[in-house]
């Protein structure tokens, strides 16, 4: 067990849901999370459909307050606020969606969606040299600089969702199901880029994912949710050639089944 401090935590999290008229009780998203992720890990957070996933990360993003429990990021708490009391932590903490053909806006050009964060976080510095630092990390071309989203490939407009993330120089990048809209041979592009870019500058990354085969090739340290409760928590590894929860052995199984 490793003994560094976490880059980023979530300490005893939970979050309800009122019920609706059609579901009369509530629901309970995230029953008591713990969950920590250290400078430079290869997080995985995997669970089925309705585990809690995106209740936990938007906790994580500050887009969403738990009723109880702490958001922490290098010892300060994390909470839902203005823009600008939040500067700090978007800068250390950036977001990966997972569906940037549907997210980047259509009408900016490649250099301008890239320098968009900067501008809002108010990055100190030449941005157009955090530009093309951040083109060159995920192996784009600089020829991109003048196009638009409906001009790029599915992996380039991965790769531009990924150089947004990375401009403002974060220490941790959270990512939802980032190769979930690619085929094959790009997926193995963009998840060999993720791994290269946690190895090579001590990123941490969180990825979530229902997928474990994603997760098993690029994270150490696996956490499984089910019903909102974390009920593995182990190396990635270990957890996949020894599941212990029932819903961990169903995601392997459901890995297994997959055609080749
Ligand atoms: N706004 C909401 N109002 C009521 N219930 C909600 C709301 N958002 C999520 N839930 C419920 O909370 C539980 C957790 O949902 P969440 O979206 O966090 O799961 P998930 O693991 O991300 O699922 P998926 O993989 O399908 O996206 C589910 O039972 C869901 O129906």
């Amino acid at each position: 067990m490793t003994t560094a401090s976490p880059v980023l935590s979530a300490d005893d999290l939970w979050r309800s849901y009122p019920g609706t008229r059609r579901r009369r009780t509530r629901t309970e998203a995230l029953r008591g999370v713990h969950l920590a992720l250290q400078p430079g890990e290869r997080l995985g957070l995997v669970g089925s459909s309705g585990s809690g996933k995106s209740t936990l990360l938007r906790c994580l993003l500050a887009l969403d307050a738990p009723d109880t429990g702490t958001v922490t990021c290098a010892g300060r708490p994390v909470r839902p606020g203005p823009v600008r009391t939040l500067r700090w932590y978007r800068r250390q903490v950036q977001y990966v969606p997972q569906d940037p053909g549907s997210t980047l806006d259509p009408r900016m050009t490649v250099g301008a969606l890239v320098a968009e964060p900067l501008r809002h976080l108010a990055v100190p510095g030449d941005h157009r040299d955090a530009v093309a630092t951040a083109l060159d990390r995920v192996r784009l071309s600089r020829t991109l600089l003048a196009r638009r989203p409906g001009e790029l490939s599915g992996g380039q407009a991965q790769r531009v969702a990924l150089a947004r993330a990375l401009a403002p120089s974060p220490d941790v990048l959270l990512a939802d199901e980032p190769v979930s809209g690619l085929d094959l041979a790009v997926r193995e592009q963009v998840v060999a880029l993720l791994a290269e870019l946690s190895a090579t500058s001590g990123l941490a990354l969180l990825l979530v994912s229902h997928d474990l085969s994603v997760v098993s090739r690029l994270c150490t340290r696996t956490v499984v949710l089910d019903e909102g409760r974390v009920v593995e928590d182990r190396p990635t590894a270990a957890l996949v050639t020894d599941p212990r929860a029932p819903a961990t052995r169903a995601l392997v199984d459901a890995v297994v089944r997959l055609p080749a």
